[in-house]
């Protein structure tokens, strides 16, 4: 915990606390039904929720904004988000219900209203979304596949929209079809030896206002 407040040093006393339990809460769930590997429970807070932390240095969110969480396993990185930001309204899913089962334990035993957490594949979201988010799920390719028909296209009075995802490996190759993709270094951002998940890929998705009819 002392290493969120290191590098998140505002939080209110409500944050502090959710913050708090989650190590209990994902030890009590992984004890039943195994959603982190036993290694990285040891290092929650390090590998999973500053991990996904990372996203918010790199993209901070507006009030009211909508975010999804493709491929959210047990909450990450839209739990540690979703505290963070309690005016953005959070979308979790995954393709297995179990993972979903625990997310919505969790979310519940912290009183987060701002999260809903639903067993449906990626393919299958309806809706649109300012910000699409997810570490580690699949290839870059098949990932844009899944999720850019879900950013919302009508920027309303949100400014910005895109995607935030995080990922490991060198992402040369996979990153050649999306020119606009931005890559951000987690051990830059934190002064943390993190493993081997470090970068957020950021794209920007532009999209141009349809011409007026004459
Ligand atoms: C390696 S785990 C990562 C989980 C979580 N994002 C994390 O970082 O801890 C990948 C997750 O993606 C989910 N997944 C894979 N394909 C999916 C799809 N088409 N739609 C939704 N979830 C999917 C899997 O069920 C799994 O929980």
């Amino acid at each position: 915990m002392k290493t969120i407040l290191k590098y998140f040093p505002d939080l209110t006393d409500e944050q502090i606390e959710q913050f708090s339990k989650l190590g209990e809460l994902y030890a009590e769930w992984n004890a039943q039904i195994n959603v982190i590997s036993r290694k990285d429970i040891d290092e929650l807070y390090l590998r999973h929720v500053l991990h996904s932390l990372g996203i918010a240095k790199v993209q901070a969110f507006e009030p009211n904004s909508s975010i999804l969480d493709v491929g959210t396993g047990g909450g990450f990185p839209g739990i540690p988000l979703a505290i963070l930001y309690p005016e953005v309204n959070f979308y979790l899913v995954d393709s297995i219900g179990k993972k979903i089962k625990v997310v919505n334990e969790v979310a519940n035993a912290l009183g987060l209203t701002n999260v809903k957490a639903e067993h449906i594949r990626a393919e299958k979201v309806k809706g649109e979304f300012d910000f699409v988010v997810s570490r580690a799920v699949t290839r870059m390719d098949d990932f844009m596949k899944w999720v850019k028909t879900k950013v919302a296209k009508k920027q309303k009075h949100h400014l910005k929209n895109g995607i935030l995802y995080l990922k490991g490996g060198d992402l040369t190759e996979e990153l050649q079809n999306f020119p606009k993709a931005e890559l951000f270094d987690l051990t830059n951002i934190f002064d943390e030896d993190f493993f081997e998940t470090k970068k957020v890929v950021h794209i920007p998705l532009k999209f141009k206002p349809s011409k007026s009819k004459k």
